[in-house]
């Protein structure tokens, strides 16, 4: 009937690569971070690629998956999708964690593996019709460069620890980034000095802090000291929902002209949810509120809109899915709010599903979230894409525009092989620093 090229071969690769001790509400990110690659192989002699966060469940999705993707014709991919949306559906079955004791991606897993097919049958179809991803979303190409923020953490010595850290050990000519971002940033100015780095190596206006490490009162100190420093910079600070409402409310309603906006700064609490917490938090300070934790499906988004508790979803494409992302930003567009976009670490192929996704993007859009400038220099692919004056600005190739170096993925592969701890889980670095340490989404990590 049809004529599209028909897909010839299916790989998940699960891949790992080196991080730094970053902190969060859930505890010290891992010397290691892991990644799935979906690799699909197309009888017209086309590989289409997408990257999603590694866990067992989604492995196993995708690995299952395989004798229903073999052999079909990219010109059904919807088809291919959404049956694979129903089967997902039905392995993610077991209840949802309850609020609030769910980490930040707890809730994210869900759809990944339906993401990452999504995202290597668009690049196939890309490359079949010889036009960038961009233009087969939503309204099509919209911009070529696609600006994103600094996205700075509080960073833990990890000489405190046994794990294999990467030392950043200062080299003749490097720029200093390399080194900082391996070094403990504890303080105001540590954090100030990370940024100073960051803006310098990648040309940073707008940046984000991830909170709920250290009493709120010194994060807030910590975002007044870098508003000082980068007067122009739109600025944001995550505590990941673990401040309670009034907490929030006292810590930011004097912090207009300091904080552009702020991220699910409080969450479920007293019988109430995130969602309505987050509206009651917008009406008392007249902040707007981004989110990347009570609107991260159709039915939550819903219910976030009639309580008018958001303005900038944070719509990741790893768990919305490239085009439902895309959908995302056509209705703000519509409605009067923004795209903004999540991140998790990442390797280049979601570096560049980022770029995609707001070249796409109608209308104006804040600085996507990116984790990417702390594992910058680990590259799956030839030729990644380059944040330069705070963006990443889309290459000239049809579909995703990557094209995979099997060597550095057959050693990020034996990495991930080698691991002992394949899922994330950030309280293993965590308990390096404090015995004993567990998660907690209502309590700062160090504030024990
Ligand atoms: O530590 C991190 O990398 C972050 O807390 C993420 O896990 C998290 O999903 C974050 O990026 C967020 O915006 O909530
Ligand atoms: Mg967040």
């Amino acid at each position: 009937m049809s004529d599209t090229p028909k897909i010839v071969e299916m790989q998940v690769i699960p891949v790992a690569g080196y991080d730094s001790m970053l902190l969060n509400i859930a505890g010290a990110h891992h010397c290691y971070f892991t990644r799935i690659l979906l690799v699909l192989k197309d009888n017209a002699g086309h590989t289409g690629v997408g990257e999603a966060p590694a866990t067992g469940v989604v492995l196993k999705i995708l690995t299952d998956a395989i004798p229903h993707i073999v052999g079909q014709e990219i010109g059904i991919m919807n088809q291919l999708v959404s049956d694979l949306h129903k089967r997902d559906l039905e392995e993610n079955r077991q209840p949802k964690p309850v609020l609030p004791g769910f980490r930040p991606w707890d809730l994210e897993r869900h759809h990944n593996a339906v993401a990452v097919l999504e995202t290597a049958l668009l690049d196939l179809m890309g490359q079949f019709l010889n036009q960038p991803v961009a233009q087969l979303l939503g309204p099509g190409k919209q911009r070529d460069e696609v600006p994103v923020l600094g996205y700075l953490f509080y960073i833990a010595d990890r000489q405190k620890t046994d794990l294999e850290y990467q030392d950043g050990k200062r080299q003749e000519g490097q720029h200093p980034w390399y080194h900082l971002r391996h070094q403990e940033a504890m303080s105001h100015d540590k954090v100030v000095q990370l940024a100073e780095a960051a803006q310098d190596k990648y040309g940073f206006k707008d940046f984000k802090l991830k909170g709920g490490v250290l009493a709120g009162e010194v994060e807030i100190e910590t975002v007044r000291a870098l508003k000082k420093r980068f007067p122009q910079a739109r600025i944001t600070v995550d505590p990941n929902a673990s401040w309670s409402l009034d907490q929030a409310i006292s810590l930011c309603k004097d912090m207009h002209g300091i904080l552009s906006y702020v991220e699910d700064p409080c969450g479920a609490e007293q019988g109430f949810s995130g969602r309505e917490t987050l509206a009651e938090f917008k009406r008392a300070t007249g902040l707007p509120v981004a989110t990347n934790m009570i609107a991260n499906d159709w039915r939550q988004m819903s219910h976030a809109l009639q309580l008018n508790a958001i303005d900038i979803p944070l719509a990741d494409p790893h768990y919305w899915s490239m085009r439902g992302a895309n959908i995302i930003g056509t209705l703000c567009n519509a409605w009067g709010l923004t795209l903004g976009c999540h991140s998790n670490n990442h390797f280049d192929v979601s570096l560049a599903m980022l770029a995609h996704l707001g070249a796409a993007a109608p209308g104006e859009i804040t600085p996507f979230d990116t984790h990417w400038i702390w594992q910058e220099g680990q590259h799956l692919t030839k030729n990644p894409l380059q944040i330069k004056d705070g963006k990443l600005a889309l290459n000239e190739l049809p579909g995703l525009g990557v094209e995979l170096d099997m060597d550095a993925v057959g050693i990020a592969h034996q990495r991930y092989n080698n691991l002992r701890h394949k899922d994330r889980d950030d309280a293993i670095a965590m308990q390096y620093l404090i015995r004993g340490w567990a998660f907690d989404g209502k309590r700062a990590t160090l504030v024990r």
